[in-house]
């Protein structure tokens, strides 16, 4: 890891750190497919990782709630800290999969009810109480920007939703269970551009109350969202500073590569 990125980490840790993540080492059998990741995730802001195909983004992503650990041949060395908690070590993994969220690429609603789909995660954690979980259904919608679509039509089914739809539905799944951190895995690469800014509105108007940490191909989105951005490369990060600042003024000639299309 570079120097710069060094001095930019100990920037970031002036300020209200959510994870943070110390020589982080991952191995699919072999192959290594992180290599000695640090970096520090700040609370109430979007974090994009950026970087070409296969570069380590969602393994990187997966490894901050231990979506890893689910997969056979998978090693994992290093430090990676919720809160200074190290998840790892000293955390149960369904305990913070309750506090750090996910919302995959494709749109994943249950075929249930929509009403269903949301209350899932709440009953699942012991609520029974109706009046509960329908005050948890709307709060949730409302959060994912979509109550007023659906408030009347909660008890259809979920796969009868547009993509949009069923996005921002699946965000509200994942909000229902009040997470602290949501991860995002190019949550809009199957959307259309309409759905995609509406996604990308909810996320700055999520982070008032959550940490979002964003996987996209789409340097435009990244720059639209992020306050900050990661760059990766063949496994390691290679810089990872305030979004304006990584795309006006790229400190490694690689970030400077791929941002101006030269390759990736
Ligand atoms: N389950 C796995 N077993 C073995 N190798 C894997 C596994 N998952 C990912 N890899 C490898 O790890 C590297 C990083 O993959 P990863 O999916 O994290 O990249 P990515 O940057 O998210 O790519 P993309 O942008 O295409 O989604 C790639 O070389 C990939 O082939």
């Amino acid at each position: 890891m570079s120097d710069t990125i060094l001095d930019i980490n100990k920037d970031n840790k002036e300020e209200n750190v959510k994870l943070e993540v110390n020589n982080l080492n991952l191995f699919y059998g072999q192959f290594q497919a992180l290599h000695n990741i640090s970096m520090n995730i700040k609370a109430n802001k979007i974090t994009a990782l950026i970087g070409p195909s296969g570069c380590g983004k969602s393994t990187f992503l997966k490894t901050l709630n231990r979506m890893n650990d689910l997969e056979e041949n998978v090693s994992i060395n290093g430090e990676l800290k919720l809160d200074n908690t190290d998840i790892y070590k000293e955390m149960d993994a369904l305990e913070l999969r309750k506090r750090v969220g996910m919302v995959f690429q494709q749109p994943n609603p249950f075929p249930k009810t929509i009403y269903d789909n949301v209350a899932y995660g709440p009953r699942i954690n012991g609520i029974k109480k109706k009046a509960q979980l329908d005050e948890i259904v709307e709060r949730s919608l409302r959060q994912a920007a979509i109550w007023d679509e659906l408030k009347d039509r909660l008890h259809k089914s979920a796969l009868g939703l547009s993509g949009g739809q069923q996005q921002r539905l699946c965000i509200a799944r994942t909000l229902a269970v009040e997470p602290e951190v949501v991860l995002m895995d190019e949550p809009t690469s199957a959307l259309d551009p309409i759905s995609t800014s509406k996604i990308e509105e909810l996320a700055n108007e999520l982070k008032k109350k959550y940490t979002i940490v964003i996987v996209t191909h789409n340097m435009q989105q990244a720059l639209r969202v992020a306050d900050d951005t990661a760059f990766f490369l063949l496994g390691e990060l290679i810089e990872f500073r305030d979004t304006k600042k990584l795309f006006s003024y790229p400190m490694d000639k690689r970030t400077e590569d791929y941002i101006t299309g030269r390759f990736g």
